[in-house]
């Protein structure tokens, strides 16, 4: 039993399971979404915890978020619990360096909800690039709301750019902060993913741009409030 899990992940603890079940609230697309990925999709386990999404799409809800920055794809969960978050006029910009599993999983199942669907802008190449491209376009200050779950050696600098775009109030969620655990222990913080989710989150805790919080849900989550 692991202490830090997503929900989906059978060797959850009990209390991971017992939280989880009385916070995942999930759409039937979603429920679906889910499934396939799980059962078809190479390299399932990235699939964002539905703990999380559920809590994401809470702030969302409760503050009015309308748009969005999703920082890896993959088959297209964490977009569509955001798109189906937003009203009917905010917009997800979501980025993957490849979106073969956006494309051969998630939009078939998403774009049975056109509502949906079309709020999502689907951007495929470097996150890091794209990000400064549309800080070079003047979008600096107009998200409300960011979610980072791509490549973890660039996540200090996808921090860096989703402050830079969110406005006053916006909140980010950085996905898999406790990242198994192995960020809690010294000797097993070896490889280059480990480091740099520790050094981020020490850097977030320390920056006076955001409040934060590092919190035990799915496989960590640290969620940050632009000053
Ligand atoms: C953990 S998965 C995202 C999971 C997704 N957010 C969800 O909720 O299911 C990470 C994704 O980041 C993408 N990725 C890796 N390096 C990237 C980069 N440099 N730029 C953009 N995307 C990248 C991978 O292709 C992968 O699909």
């Amino acid at each position: 039993m692991s202490t830090v899990a997503k929900s989906y992940n059978k060797k959850a603890d009990p209390v991971v399971a017992y939280c989880s079940e009385r916070t995942v609230v999930q759409s039937p697309l979603q429920v679906e979404l889910q499934k396939e990925t799980l059962t078809n999709a190479p390299m399932s386990m990235m699939l964002g915890a539905p703990e999380v999404l559920s809590f994401g799409q809470n702030f969302l809800r409760s503050f009015g978020g309308k748009r969005v920055l999703d920082v890896g794809t993959f088959t297209g969960a964490s977009a569509l619990a955001w798109a189906q978050a937003v009203p009917d006029d905010g917009e997800v910009y979501t980025f993957d360096i490849d979106h073969t599993n956006y494309k051969k999983y998630g939009v078939p199942i998403i774009s049975k909800c056109e509502k949906t669907f079309k709020k999502i802008n689907a951007v495929e190449g470097s996150a890091l690039e794209e990000l400064d491209k549309l800080i070079a376009d003047g979008q600096s200050g107009t998200f409300d709301f960011a979610f980072i779950d791509a490549d973890k050696v660039n996540y200090s600098n996808y921090y860096d750019r989703s402050v830079t775009l969110l406005r006053k109030g916006g909140v980010i969620f950085v996905d898999n902060s406790l990242w198994g655990g192995s960020v809690c222990d010294p000797a097993r913080r070896t490889d280059e993913s480990t480091v740099a989710i520790h050094e981020t989150n020490d850097k977030i805790y320390q920056d006076d741009r955001t409040y934060s919080a590092l919190l035990n849900l799915g496989d960590g989550t640290h969620v940050a409030f632009k000053k």
